[in-house]
This record gives structure tokens, sequence and C-alpha cells, in this order.
């Protein structure tokens, strides 16, 4: 049976979830269950504090697990990301008060707040830079306020929170983030870890890219093809009419609108974009 951590609470938990359910896998109705045993799949899921999750991972007492790529790093538990799950995405920024314009050099022999204090001590000591770094569990946007802190390091969204708090990011991002699929570094891989990834990889896939469907004549073909490449090669059909046929291709979702331009530029017709609801490449 595998064994899959995946986020109870928090900004990953929601969207955890649903990406597991799109990629068939059963998951709890009640918000306060730890565990689910999905017997059609044989995956017994165990949702957990996000910040736990590299730790029981890194243990190898569980095989699998989502977490945020910045947790999984400040845990220091020896794990390996084995898909990028594209949500959940923030930086991980020093922070200090409106109007200090600080650079991180200043950072030099000042209180530093933060819920991740492995993450923190690791940049600064690579910097060279000394700082008394304050573990705090959460609303660290407060400490400074407080008089506990001179400047913080904390996980960066919208950056609302920043805000809110007359505080102003600096320096470059310590580390870039977003929901991340780990196991154990260097585990042995199986059948079953290698099911799961492939089922979630198709869920990214379905949700990175757009199925475009459009007619084009015939001697523009070749030139169609170079717009829309496809993930191997795209689908060419007949068409009633022998100077037409039809074009079927995966695009990248960011792209489509441009690429559909690109198309009726050059003299396709009918383009039309769908959604991918699964797939596997
Ligand atoms: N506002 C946000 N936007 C995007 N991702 C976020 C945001 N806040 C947190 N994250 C990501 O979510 C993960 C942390 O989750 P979260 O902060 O919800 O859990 P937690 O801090 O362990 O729980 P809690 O905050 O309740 O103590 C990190 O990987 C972080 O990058
Ligand atoms: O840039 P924003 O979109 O405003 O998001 C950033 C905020 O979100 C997270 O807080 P969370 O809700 O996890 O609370 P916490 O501080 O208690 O962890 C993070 O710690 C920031 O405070
Ligand atoms: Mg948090």
């Amino acid at each position: 049976m595998l064994r899959v951590a995946v986020p109870n609470k928090g900004a990953l938990a929601q969207p955890a979830s649903l990406m597991l359910s799109e990629a068939g896998y059963r998951q709890r109705n009640e918000q306060r269950d730890l565990t689910v045993y999905d017997s059609a799949n044989n995956v017994e899921f165990f949702f957990l504090r996000p910040k736990d999750i590299a730790i029981y991972v890194g243990s190898g007492e569980l095989d699998l697990g989502i977490t945020g790529r910045d947790l999984a790093l400040d845990s220091g538990a020896p794990v390996a990301e084995r898909l990028s799950l594209g949500f959940g995405g923030s930086t991980f920024r020093y922070a200090a008060p409106v109007g200090q314009d600080w650079t991180v050099a200043d950072l030099h022999g000042k209180r530093l707040a933060t819920s991740y204090p492995k993450l923190v001590r690791a940049d600064l000591e690579r910097r060279g830079i000394e700082a008394t770094v304050i573990r705090l569990d959460g609303a660290v946007e407060i400490s400074i306020q407080l008089g506990v802190a001179d400047a913080i390091a904390d996980v960066v969204g919208s950056g609302r929170t920043l805000r809110q708090h007359s505080l102003a990011a600096f320096g470059d991002p310590i580390c870039t983030s977003e929901a991340v699929l780990i196991e154990q570094r260097d585990s042995a891989d199986s059948p079953a870890k290698a099911q799961l990834a492939a089922r979630l990889q198709g869920v990214v896939y379905a949700q990175n890219y757009l199925m475009l469907d459009y007619d084009c004549p015939r001697v523009l073909l070749e030139q169609a093809i170079a717009i829309t490449p496809g993930v191997e090669s795209p689908t060419v059909a007949p068409l009633a009419d022998p100077e037409w046929v039809a074009v079927r291709a995966m695009v990248p979702r960011a792209d489509a609108n441009q690429i559909m331009d690109q198309l009726a530029a050059l003299g396709a017709k009918a383009v039309l974009a769908s959604d991918i609801r699964f797939c596997r490449l």
C-alpha cells in the first residue's frame, strides 16, 4: 500500500486535495479526518500539518507527500522533489518597515523574525551575515511593531499582508516556492509511486495546456505546424474538401490567444480551443 501525506490546513490544503480528486483518488469528506484509505487504488492518505510533511516523508514512514518547496527546504529533511504541481506559488523574502530602504547586508547585527529559521539561517550563512534569528510560529509581520524584531523573513503571496503592515520586501527572494510532490531522497522507485506521480503530472498538464482544433489550407500546413508543433506532433486529418485539412494540437494555455491570432493571420479557419480534463503524455 502507498502512503501519501497531504496538507490538512492552510494555503495548500484545498488545492492539493482537489488535484488528488482530479487524479481519481478518494479524499476526505470531513475536515477533521486525519486519514483516508482509498481501497480502489490501494493508497492511504494522511492529512498532516504542511510543516511536518517533509519530516514524515524524509524519515521514510510515508512514501510521498505534497508540501511547499519552502517548507521542504526549511525542514532540513532528506527529501527530493519529484514533481512541481503549479499551485501555492509564493516567494520567501526579507522585509522591513517601509522607508528604511534596507539591503540584505544591513541585516548584520539585527533581530530577524521568521517561522522558517533553517531556511533563513542557511541564507544568512551563505551571505556571511550574522543576525539573531527569532523563531515565531506565524503572524510574523506583526513582530516588528511589537518590538521583538527589526526585520522579518516570510512568505509573500499577493503582498497584501506586507502592505497592510507597512512593510516592504528587500533583496532577492530567498526562495521561489510552489507546491511540490516530494519523496525520500535516494529512495527506490516503485510502480505505485510512479503511478501516482504520473496521474498528478496528467492533471498538471491538463491545467497548463489547451486542445486547439482548426481547419487549414493544405498549402499552409507546414507553416501552421510550425506554430502548433504539439507535444509529439499534431494530428492532421483530411477534410471533404481536398484543399483543406483539420489540425489538432495541444498548446500551452498561457500562449493560446497569441497562437490563435497567428493561426488566424496565416489563414486558418474555425480555430477552437477546448479544456483538457485529464491526460497522460
Ligand atoms: N498567501 C499565500 N499564497 C501562496 N502560497 C502561500 C501563501 N501562504 C502560504 N503559502 C504557501 O503555503 C505553505 C505554507 O502553508 P501555510 O502557511 O498555510 O501553513 P502553515 O504556515 O504551516 O500553517 P499555519 O499558517 O496555519 O501555521 C508554504 O509552502 C507557502 O509558500
Ligand atoms: O502576500 P499575502 O498574499 O498577503 O500572503 C502572505 C501571508 O500568508 C501567509 O500567512 P498565513 O495565512 O499562513 O498565516 P501565518 O502567518 O499564521 O502562517 C504568510 O505567512 C503571510 O503572512
Ligand atoms: Mg502560514
